[in-house]
């Protein structure tokens, strides 16, 4: 339980202004993000009876996150996203939470990221043989399609061990986008009165029916390759054998399919959506291509990059830091209040709504210099200093930040190196590109690309 805080504070939360509900109802995510450049980082949105806060101001994000995180559970806004992921790491409080974490933090350890390095290096030469004929015609491909093949590749086979065909491999990521918009549609519902009916309910459902099918066929062939004797490498033999230090209690199957379930979803979209958008900016500055180039020459001299690389690769990880700033893959995540708290000066009441947002603080000019700018060489050391870092967090902070980031930022700075060695990728033009938001922020319409082969 959080800690009671008598509220004395005099300073209302500063509420919307200037933007009609009609534009919340149309575009929430747009909505959000005009609503973060009103007051100093903390405003409460809608109106009426709502009591929702978006924060974004770093100081009362580390208040929630890390200071008083004991008085913010993940909330009513997760029910919708609870429907899909249950009791896994993503969605549970408390006691629970921390026995999985403490269950499911050892799979996922530095050994385990270098053996995945070299399903990385596989996957994307599979899809690289794939783009030939179009490189040799001169012709679009969809990067983020391209991605997305990629990185479902990498999770598949890092979490079951599993190779797994094209068709398959497309018939998850669809449901996995079914998913994600049944989530974002229920996300959005603690603005409407609870007697409407929520839209495309049903559909959800049944995404939701057929992933779990398909997830839950993962783990029997899983376990009984286990009953084989065939001890598997991947994450979720870790996961069937992991032991709790205190008990000696495994998961049950139902936990086990809430944490796959949770991993599959948390993990692939995101990272592909990631190196999507690294690439974008790439083909839009080609001077920092030019650079990125020159690095993996100079550190690779045309070997493929591996785990030990990355460390010398350290233009290609702020070209990684700089995308997740401009677009962090989970733009918003929820908490909800359990006790009255003071925030900054703001009193908060228990039982409130809250949305943090990394995309919003990362895009702030009052905490970034010209926020818009691609600028990798913001995280370089001299330039990454302590207040940068308070304002950046696009895996999250505290107790509950993202159990996967080392796996996903290996996964993203191969991605990049590997593909920066072997082409010069530029825009098509007359391409329109937008984001969309969809739990993930991600190119609207794919995200087209041309790539020439490098000399
Ligand atoms: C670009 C890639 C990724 C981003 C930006 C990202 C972001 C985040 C964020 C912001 C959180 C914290 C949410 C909160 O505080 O409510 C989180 C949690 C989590 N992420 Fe990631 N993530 C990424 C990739 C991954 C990958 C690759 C995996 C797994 C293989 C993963 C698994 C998880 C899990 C299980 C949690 C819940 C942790 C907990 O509450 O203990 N994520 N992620």
């Amino acid at each position: 339980m959080g800690t009671a805080t008598q509220i004395d504070a005099t300073v209302p939360v500063p509420g919307v202004r200037g933007v009609s509900l009609v534009a919340l109802a149309k575009d929430p995510f747009g909505y959000c993000m005009k609503a973060a450049r009103q007051g100093d980082g903390l405003v409460r949105l809608g109106a009426g009876p709502v009591r929702a806060y978006l924060v974004s101001h770093p100081d009362y994000v580390r208040h929630i996150l890390v200071g008083n995180a004991a008085n913010y559970v993940k909330g009513s806004i997760m029910d919708g996203i609870r429907l899909a992921l249950g009791n896994g790491l993503f969605t549970s409080d408390g006691d629970f939470w921390r026995r999985q974490r403490r269950l499911m933090q050892p799979a996922f350890h530095t050994r385990r990221i270098q053996r995945m390095a070299e399903t990385v290096g596989e996957a994307v030469d599979a899809s690289m043989a794939s783009w030939a004929p179009a490189v040799a015609n001169g012709a679009p491909i969809d990067i983020l399609r391209e991605s997305v093949q990629i990185n479902i590749t990498i999770i598949l086979k890092t979490l079951f061990g599993t190779d797994i065909d094209e068709e398959r491999s497309t018939r998850l990521h669809d449901l996995t986008d079914q998913v994600f918009a049944g989530m974002t549609r229920r996300v959005w519902t603690f603005f409407v009165p609870s007697w409407l009916p929520t839209p495309g309910a049903a559909a959800y459902g049944r995404a939701i029916e057929a992933l779990d099918q398909e997830i839950y066929a993962l783990i029997s062939a899983r376990r009984a390759a286990l009953a084989d004797g065939d001890a598997g490498e991947d994450l979720l033999s870790a996961l069937i054998q992991a032991e709790d230090a205190e008990t000696g209690e495994r998961m049950s199957d139902r936990q086990l399919r809430d944490e796959v379930f949770t991993i599959f979803l948390a993990g692939y979209e995101s990272t592909a959506t990631g190196v999507a958008w690294a690439w974008h900016l790439l083909s839009q500055h080609p001077e920092a291509a030019t650079r990125l180039g020159e690095e993996v020459d100079r550190v690779l001299g045309g070997r493929r990059p591996g785990y030990d690389d990355l460390a010398e690769l350290t233009y290609t990880r702020r070209v990684v830091s700089e995308t997740f700033r401009l677009y962090p893959a989970f733009p918003m995540y929820f908490r909800g209040s359990v006790e009255d708290d003071v925030v900054g000066p703001y009193a908060i009441p228990g039982g409130a709504n809250i949305i943090i947002s990394p995309y919003a603080t990362h895009h702030d000019p009052r905490h970034w210099d010209d926020p818009e700018a691609f600028d990798p060489d913001r995280f370089t050391p001299e330039r990454y200093d302590s207040r940068a870092r308070e304002a950046y967090y696009p895996f999250g902070k505290g107790q509950r930040m993202c159990i996967g980031e080392p796996m996903s930022l290996t996964i993203a700075q191969l991605l990049i190196a590997t593909i920066a060695q072997a082409y010069e990728v530029r825009t098509v033009p007359g391409a329109q590109i937008t984001g969309r938001y969809a739990m993930t922020y991600q190119p609207k319409n794919g995200l087209p690309v041309i790539l020439t082969p490098r000399g």
